[in-house]
C-alpha cells in the first residue's frame, strides 16, 4: 500500500503541517499528546477537511483541495478502530461484526466472516453480549466489525490504550496475524514504543504538528534521541530471528540471529519460525574481551559502526554484530575508559531481563 499525504490543517491555535509518504504494511503515527496524531487519522478518514493539500491511499486521490476533491467518509473505504471499541451495546457480538456489512453493497463483499473470526480468535464470542466481554476481547471484535467492512485501509486510533498490559500481549498478536495476513494496510496511532517496537513496519514521529521522522521501523528505533521523553529507555534494536530450537528441560528457546544466538524464556512456537526481537539500547552492556563467568546467557561479537552525540553523561553505541545493526547506550565515561571508536571490535552482552514477553513478536514477512 502506498499512503501519500501533504496537509496543512488549522484548528483553533494548531497548526498541522504534514508530510507523509509510507509503504509500509503497519504505519505508526507517534508522538505525544497534542503532537496531531488523531487530526491526521481523522483527515484520512474524512472526519474533517484539511485547510490545504493532498491524500492518496493507493494511488486513489481522496482528497485535493486545489482541485476540489474531497471524497465523502462513506465513500472512501476506510475502516477505523477506536480506543474504546464503541460496539453497540444492545446488538451481540455477531450482529456487531455484521452492522458494518450492511452498508457495503452486497457485490462489493470480499471480506469473509469465518475467515476474519478465525484470524481475531472470536468465534466463541458471537453470541455474547458486549457489556460481558474484556477490554482486549472488545476490542478485537471493533477491529473485526471495521475488517468486514472490506476496507482499504484500516486506521486505529489507540486502540490498545485503554487496556492493560496483560491484554496489550494478549491482542499484539493478532494485530500481528491482520499486519501479515490481512491484506489490509493499517495506519495505527500510538504513544507507546513497546506498541510500536512490536507492531510497526513504518514510524511517522509528530511533534507539533510536524513530522520530525518518518521511515523503516528500524531505522527510526534505533535512533533514541527521537524519543526524548521515553527514548533511552525503551527503544533500541529490532533485529529478525527466527527460532533454532528450545531448551525444554531449562524453559528456553534459542533463537538465530546473525552473529550468534540469543536464548530467551520458551516459546511455543516450531523451530524455523520467523521473530522480530527488540533489543533495548539500555540493555546491552559492553566488553573488550569475550566474557566469562556471567550469568547472562546472550553475547553476541560484532564491532563497534559509530558513536553518537552525548545526551546528559549517556552516550550510544552503534554496532554492527554480523550484519545486525545494535545500539548500546553506555556513559560517556565508559566510552572513554574502553577506548570505543568506530570499528573496534566489542561484545554485546544482552541482559536476560531485556527479553519481556511483548519484546518478542512475530516478525513482519514479505508482502506478497
Ligand atoms: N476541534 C478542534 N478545535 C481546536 N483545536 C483542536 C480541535 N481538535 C483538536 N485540536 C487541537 O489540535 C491539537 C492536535 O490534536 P490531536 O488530537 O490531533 O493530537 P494527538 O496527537 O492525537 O493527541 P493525543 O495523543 O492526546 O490524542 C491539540 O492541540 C488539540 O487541542
Amino acid at each position: 500500500m502506498t499512503l501519500d499525504l501533504d496537509i496543512c490543517h488549522r484548528q483553533g491555535s494548531f497548526t498541522l503541517e504534514a508530510r507523509i509518504h509510507s509503504e509500509g504494511r503497519l504505519t505508526a503515527l507517534f508522538g505525544q499528546s497534542g503532537a496531531g496524531k488523531t487530526t491526521i487519522i481523522n483527515a484520512i478518514g474524512g472526519l474533517i477537511r484539511p485547510s490545504q493539500g493532498r491524500i492518496v491511499v493507493n494511488g486513489r486521490v481522496l482528497v485535493d483541495t486545489q482541485s476540489g476533491i474531497f471524497v465523502p467518509k462513506h465513500k472512501r473505504h476506510i475502516g477505523t478502530v477506536f480506543q474504546e471499541g464503541r460496539l453497540f451495546p444492545h446488538l451481540n457480538v455477531r450482529q456487531n461484526l455484521l452492522f458494518g456489512r450492511w452498508f457495503t453493497p452486497r457485490r462489493e463483499r470480499v471480506a469473509d466472516f469465518s475467515a476474519i473470526v478465525d484470524l481475531l480468535g472470536i468465534g466463541h464470542l458471537l453470541d455474547r453480549n458486549p457489556a460481558t466481554l474484556s477490554g482486549g476481547e472488545k476490542q478485537r471484535v471493533a477491529i473485526g466489525r471495521a475488517l468486514l467492512t472490506d476496507p482499504q485501509l484500516l486506521l486505529m486510533d489507540e486502540p490498545l490504550a485503554s487496556l492493560d498490559e496483560a491484554r496489550k500481549s494478549e491482542i499484539y498478536p493478532y494485530i500481528e496475524r491482520l499486519r501479515d495476513e490481512g491484506n489490509v494496510p493499517i495506519v495505527l496511532v500510538s504513544h507507546s514504543v513497546t506498541e510500536i517496537a512490536r507492531l510497526a513496519t513504518s514510524i511517522v514521529i509528530l511533534s507539533d504538528g510536524r513530522v520530525t521522522a518518518a521511515g523503516p521501523a528500524e531505522d527510526i528505533l534505533r535512533q533514541t534521541n527521537l524519543f526524548p521523553q521515553t527514548g533511552p529507555a525503551e527503544t533500541g534494536a529490532l533485529i529478525e530471528t527466527h527460532v533454532l530450537h528450545h531448551e525444554e528441560a531449562f524453559g528456553l528457546t534459542v533463537l538465530q540471529t546473525r552473529a550468534g544466538t540469543l536464548t530467551v524464556p520458551l516459546l511455543d512456537l516450531a523451530p524455523g519460525a520467523p521473530l522480530r526481537v527488540r533489543l533495548r539500547a539500555r540493555d546491552i552492556i559492553l566488553s573488550l574481551q569475550p566474557p566469562e563467568g556471567l550469568s547472562a546467557l546472550n553475547v553476541l561479537p560484532g564491532k563497534v559502526s559509530s558513536i553518537g552525540e552525548p545526551d546528559g553523561s549517556s552516550v550510544d553505541v552503534m554496532l554492527d554484530c554480523g550484519g545486525d545493526s545494535l545500539v548500546a547506550r553506555v556513559t560517556r565515561k565508559s566510552v572513554e575508559r574502553l577506548g570505543l571508536r568506530a570499528g573496534l571490535p566489542v561484545h554485546a552482552i544482552i541482559k536476560s531481563i531485556a527479553f519481556d514477553r511483548e519484546a518478542v513478536g512475530r516478525a513482519p514477512t514479505e508482502e506478497t
